[in-house]
């Protein structure tokens, strides 16, 4: 089974993430997924960070020669900023009592709303919010989108399946309904847009929409989509909850920091249309192959995938950390007082796109696998193309 854990904190000395149960073979490099976290990197509205990280990259296990090997890859991904950390987030005490005072390290004790700040420090027992923070912060995307750039590659080398993510709408700003959809040749045009859109009109309102935001001391969030090509149909099952596609898909994008909805093809628009105009009718096109005339469900039918293009849709809620502090409550006083505030993004939906991506890379590879079987992507390869070669003429 593809399974995958992350480690680190945000201002910790690195980032790991594990990626284990790959098949041997894929072809990946270094340069690879460092191109993935600059493609993170991007988007107008985030914060000063982004500016100086580089993410440097360490393949640590797992990949030999440029090939996986079939053990548990791990991948490093390095905080540029970690000197100015060392001894915040240092491993072992801290002995000199000079250290702990200085402003870098006093406790945090307004917790943001919206954050996981109060209530993290309520379950861990922590009087002081640092330590919630530095693993709740989505920093940790950065490791996602490390594994999920391998799981693509593999996606892509055993059965030709190609992803691309696009921001289609950041707070009151949405795509229009009939606008272009992208495909997986367009990443180097969504690459130069500042906000990962597609439509140009719209992509120039979004950061109208960010500056006025940020003027304003506020902050926002959006909507994004990912666009899976190529996935075979039959990949997921009906015949057990948790081996649904599209649970997984929702499960994995929900697993994002501040991710608070998913759609699976027109999702909740579905819900609003008589059966007639919310289904995908089956016809034979002009070669004899079975097709859709829509793609309403999005690709998934019966938790299994159906041929069509794979259609997902996250939401962020706006960014936690408001410049214009919101209210609370001091915990080492109990008197009200204003949110802690720290630099951060005014909006990160345009890298949410990019982690959006990954996860579902990652879901895709894994449920792939579970169909296909194989310890190497020729093994896969054979067992899939074996698969497509027994489905029934006429049900092709
Ligand atoms: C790519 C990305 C970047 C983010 N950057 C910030 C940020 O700079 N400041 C911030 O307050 N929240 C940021 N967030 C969101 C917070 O990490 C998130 O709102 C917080 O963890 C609580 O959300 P939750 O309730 O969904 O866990 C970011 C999220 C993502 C996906
Ligand atoms: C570091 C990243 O995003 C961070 C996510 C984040 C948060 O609270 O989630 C807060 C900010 O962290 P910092 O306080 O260190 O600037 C963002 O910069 C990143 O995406 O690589």
């Amino acid at each position: 089974m593809l399974r995958w854990l992350t480690s680190g904190e945000s201002h910790g000395p690195a980032l790991v993430g594990i990626l284990d149960g790959l098949p041997a073979g894929v072809q990946v490099r270094t340069a690879d997924v460092q191109e993935a976290l600059a493609r993170r990197r991007l988007g107008y509205g985030r914060g000063a960070r982004m500016k100086f990280e580089q993410d440097e990259v360490r393949l640590l296990a797992g990949v030999r020669h440029g090939l996986t090997q079939g053990g548990p890859l791990a991948i490093e991904v390095a905080n540029t900023e970690w000197p100015k950390w060392v001894e915040v987030m240092s491993a072992d005490p801290v002995e000199d009592p000079a250290v702990l005072t200085r402003a870098r390290n006093a406790p945090l004790t307004r917790p943001r709303p919206g954050h996981a700040d109060l209530v993290g420090m309520r379950k861990y027992g922590f009087d002081d919010a640092r330590p919630v923070l530095e693993r709740a912060s989505a920093r940790e995307t950065a490791t996602r989108v490390a594994l999920g750039t391998v799981a693509a590659r593999f996606l892509e080398q055993a059965a030709g399946v190609r992803l691309v993510s696009h921001v289609v709408g950041i707070g009151p700003v949405q795509v229009p309904d009939d606008a272009p959809v992208p495909t997986p040749d367009d990443v180097a045009a969504l690459d130069a847009d500042p906000v990962r859109c597609f439509h140009g009109p719209t992509s120039a309102a979004m950061v109208a929409e960010i500056d006025a935001c940020h003027k304003d001391g506020d902050t926002l969030g959006g909507v994004v989509e990912v666009l899976v090509h190529g996935l075979p149909s039959g990949v997921g099952t009906y015949v057990q909850a948790d081996g649904r596609l599209d649970a997984r898909l929702a499960a994995a994008l929900m697993g994002i920091q501040a991710i608070k909805g998913v759609e699976v093809g027109d999702g909740f628009r579905t819900a609003t249309r008589r059966g007639s105009q919310a289904h995908d009718e089956i016809e034979r096109d002009a070669d004899g192959r079975i097709v859709r005339r829509t793609n309403r469900a999005g690709g998934v039918e019966g938790g299994m995938s159906n041929g069509e293009v794979v259609r997902v849709r996250a939401a962020m809620k706006p960014i936690s950390t408001v410049p214009r502090a919101l209210d609370t409550v001091d915990t080492s006083t109990g008197e009200a007082a204003k949110a802690q505030h720290q630099r951060s993004d005014v909006c990160a939906v345009p890298p949410a796109a990019v982690v959006a991506e990954a996860m579902v890379a990652l879901v895709v590879a894994q449920t792939l696998l579970e169909k296909t079987g194989g310890d190497s992507v020729d093994e896969v390869r054979r067992n899939l193309d074996a698969y497509l070669a027994s489905v029934p003429e006429l049900l092709r």
